[in-house]
């Protein structure tokens, strides 16, 4: 779009919201939200029909150095329970109408080779980042583009990226460090849930892991280095999904970091992306003001899998609805402002 015809659809949008029967500005957030799929989809007459939940799914190097508080095979176990219908990923999917997809980035003891699991593992997990990089640069690069295929796929409107992987909020920590300048202490948070002696630790461990590297790192470096498959994978699917011109619905912390990585990576990614919920670790807060996005809901969830993605994907459906099938004060017959 060209100049003037951008000023001209942007004038028709907004003239569109305000003539709809409501006080002006009276649905708020789910105004701006209206305005941002029909950017998006540059028409007035955006569509928001079917969403994808996928939850890429990726073990870790780092959590053999004690930093979490749960076993490294729960990233396996889970899946199992993804496929099998049972985690809360599959119970909010459902109620709310996404499909889900269940990705194997690199699940130690995959690949699982069975209905319901898609099978497309970087590698056996990650390489313990306290020692050297998470990754090669090859493994980061497929990750992406193997992303970026899942996220341009099928025939949905909005795709919402969710994670598994035990370990893996101490990848997003450093990752969160590094991309935002923010202390790595007040980025550490207690995950699946350390208590106060398991915090410590993991903000010494993730100390040393930092001090291995010097200076700025690119996004591509950051990722390579600290990264999983699982969050280089969602970083692809997002840029895919927002190439595709689909919405990108963010979950929480480690989502919201592959956010910022791909927002990084290709800028003009950021406008396809809806922030669905505030997560309770507290390194998310960094993550969203680098992003300069405000979470639709806030509640206190800390879970991942991409739950809070899918709790938030009927607002944005809600959001489509009132901009195409609300009346107007003169179809309804309503008197405007006095
Ligand atoms: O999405 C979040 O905000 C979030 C916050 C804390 C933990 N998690 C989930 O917990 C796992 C990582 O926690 P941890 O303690 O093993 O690093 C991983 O499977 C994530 O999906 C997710
Ligand atoms: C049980 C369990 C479920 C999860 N879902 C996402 N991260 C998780 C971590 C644990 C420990």
């Amino acid at each position: 779009m060209d100049n003037q015809t951008q000023t001209d659809f942007e004038a028709a949008l907004q003239r569109k919201i305000d003539l709809k029967t409501k006080p002006q500005g009276a649905l708020g957030r789910i105004e701006t939200l209206a305005v941002q799929v029909a950017r998006l989809q540059r028409t007035l007459t955006p569509r928001m029909g079917r969403a994808q939940l996928a939850i890429f799914a990726g073990d870790h190097g780092i959590a053999a150095d004690g930093v979490s508080a749960y076993p490294a095979e729960v990233t396996r176990q889970m899946v199992l329970n993804f496929a099998g219908g049972g985690a809360a990923a599959n119970v909010f999917a459902a109620v709310n109408g996404l499909d889900l997809r269940v990705v194997n980035a690199g699940v130690k003891g995959g690949p699982f080779d069975m209905a319901g699991i898609y099978d497309a593992p970087i590698g056996p997990g990650t390489a313990s980042f306290l020692r050297g990089p998470a990754m090669t640069s090859d493994q980061c690069r497929d990750a992406l583009e193997t992303g970026r295929r899942i996220g341009a796929e099928g025939a949905y409107d909005a795709m919402a990226c969710g994670e598994m992987g035990i370990g893996n909020t101490s990848s997003a920590s450093v990752l969160t460090h590094l991309l935002t300048g923010v202390e790595l202490d007040v980025v550490v948070g207690r995950g699946t849930g350390l208590d106060d002696d398991g915090l410590a630790r993991k903000r010494s461990v993730l100390g040393r892991a930092v001090a291995r590297v010097t200076g700025p790192l690119a996004p591509l470096q950051a990722l390579t280095e600290f990264g999983g498959f699982e969050i280089a994978m969602m970083t692809g699917a997002m840029l895919g999904a927002a190439q595709a011109r689909r919405v990108v619905l963010v979950d929480g912390f480690i989502a919201t970091a592959a956010a910022l990585l791909a927002a990084r990576i290709e800028p003009g990614s950021r406008g396809a992306m809806v922030f669905c919920h505030r997560s309770a670790e507290p390194g998310h807060a960094a993550l969203l003001a680098a992003l300069q996005a405000d979470p639709l809901l806030a509640l206190d969830m800390r879970l991942g899998e991409g739950t809070g993605a899918a709790l938030a994907w009927p607002l944005v459906r809600a959001a489509v609805a009132m901009l195409n099938d609300m009346a107007s004060f003169e179809d309804a017959g309503v008197s405007g402002p006095a």
